[in-house]
């Protein structure tokens, strides 16, 4: 078990900074936003007084009260919306004013209704472009590849999967151009995978991953270290729990359900990240010692790609329709979704504007209940932690003392908000990148707290 001790936060994030990552996401990447929604749809002349006020607002102007009868009024005042209600975009914390862009931005294309535009989320036809991709359709034909290999290989590559499809994030991506063609790093900032699969709610489905000395291992920056170098060697852990799962099959007993145990997966982006998301609830599913998958996902378009209940269905649709070993495991999620075994939950926080520090009683004990939470990307790690300036070397455990269960973050690095480095990575980033490595998409880490 890994000692935690609570702490205080250091100052929440402001985007008021010239200069600043924060700032050029409210000054650049917002108003961008607004020009590619407006030009995506035929909308009436309505929207587009709504889009323009919107942009007019977000450059000079000052956060204005929801309009008379938001469905959701009452909880954006429990999130502090009456504090905040004529201050500056950029002078607010950075993390509400961008919940907050995209609160008003779906009250300005009718989503929210009343009328015909109500449900019509603004982002889908990027959404759907991007899974409609050439890239999409090869890393699902990269699966088939996959299929007969062992099982602790296939967990390894599938959580590396879902940690590196967040870099599929449209948000990210419409406003750096470059950031696709940039290339991966591969070490690791920091690597709790091996400690992952020693969890005894996916100990089987990670059969074979190297526990190591401490079950953990941390990377220097760029190494490459930390991540798995024995992805041929077939182990005899891998043959055991191999032999386990084919006799179990044999029997007719179905593969990982006994055990009563739930885990949560807090979604992120959409499409070419929800795709390996899905992809590793099937594996452990299938191999780990659980029983139920919740598939925490938004209850309304946010952050452009973040992921709603319409793109499961769309990432499912896109599975089945796929062939080879990808339809099969899609056809799998849609049996597990008819029998309650993959669950979608859209809870409200899960677009609030705050850290989950402050996540409701009913969410926690969700989380409480299930035997491992993973969280991925980068805006519900700044949620995760505080989307605060913390010191690299904070340990992870500490900032996540108050979250009730185990909990793993999978994320790469888009924003300057980061813990749990220990002082040589940091180091060696700095040495090699400035700052850079905070927001360039293309560094990663996970994360996890037992
Ligand atoms: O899709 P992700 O990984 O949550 O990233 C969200 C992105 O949006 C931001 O919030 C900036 O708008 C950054 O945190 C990050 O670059």
């Amino acid at each position: 078990m890994t000692r935690m001790r609570r702490i205080t936060a250091p100052p929440v994030i402001l985007g008021n900074e010239p200069g600043s990552f924060p700032h050029s996401v409210l000054a650049e990447r917002h108003p961008a936003i607004i020009r590619q929604v407006r030009d995506a749809f035929p909308y009436g002349p309505e929207a587009h007084r709504a889009l323009d006020a919107l942009a007019e607002s977000c450059a000079e102007g000052v956060i204005e009260p929801l309009p008379d009868g938001a469905h959701d009024r009452h909880s954006w005042q429990d999130w502090g919306l009456d504090a905040w209600v004529g201050r500056s975009w950029f002078d607010v914390p950075w993390l509400w004013s961008e919940s907050y862009f995209y609160r008003r931005l779906l009250d300005a294309v009718g989503y929210f209704g009343p009328g015909p535009w109500a449900g019509i989320d603004p982002f889908r036809p990027f959404k759907l472009a991007e899974l409609d991709a050439a890239e999409t359709d090869r890393e699902l034909t990269a699966l088939d590849s996959l299929a007969d290999r062992p099982v602790g290989e296939r967990a390894r590559a599938l959580l590396h999967g879902s940690l590196w499809g967040n870099r599929a994030d449209l948000g990210f991506r419409l406003s750096d151009g470059e950031a696709e063609g940039r290339a991966a790093v591969p070490g690791l900032v920091a690597d709790d995978s091996e400690a992952l699969w020693t969890l005894p709610a996916l100990a089987t489905a990670g059969a074979g991953a190297d526990t190591g000395a401490g079950g953990r291992t941390r990377a220097g920056a760029g190494s490459g270290a930390g991540t798995s170098d024995r992805a041929d060697e077939y182990t005899k852990a891998d043959a055991k729990a191999d032999a386990g799962q084919d006799e179990k099959r044999d029997r007719g007993v179905s593969v990982g359900a006994s055990s009563g145990t739930s885990l949560c997966l807090v979604a992120d982006n959409a499409g070419r990240e929800l795709i390996p998301d899905l992809l590793l609830a099937a594996h452990l599913l299938d191999h780990g010692q659980c029983d139920r998958v919740v598939l925490h996902v938004k209850p309304y378009p946010y952050y452009v790609s973040d992921a709603t209940t319409a793109d499961v269905v769309d990432a499912l649709r896109k599975l089945t329709g796929a062939g080879g070993a990808a339809a099969e495991q899609g056809r799998r999620l849609w049996a597990a979704m008819a029998d309650g075994v993959l669950t979608v939950r859209a809870h409200p926080f899960s677009a609030a504007p705050l850290p989950y520090a402050r996540m409701p009683d009913d969410l926690r004990a969700e989380f409480a209940a299930a035997a491992l939470t993973i969280v991925k990307g980068d805006l519900n790690y700044r949620r995760l932690v505080g989307d605060s300036r913390w010191d690299p070397t904070t340990p992870f455990a500490d900032v996540t003392a108050y979250f009730p269960g185990p909990v793993v973050a999978l994320r790469t690095l888009k924003s300057d908000v980061i813990t749990g480095l220990d002082a040589a990575t940091e180091a060696a980033l700095a040495a090699a990148e400035g700052q850079r490595w905070r927001t360039g998409g293309t560094h990663a880490l996970i994360q996890l707290r037992e």
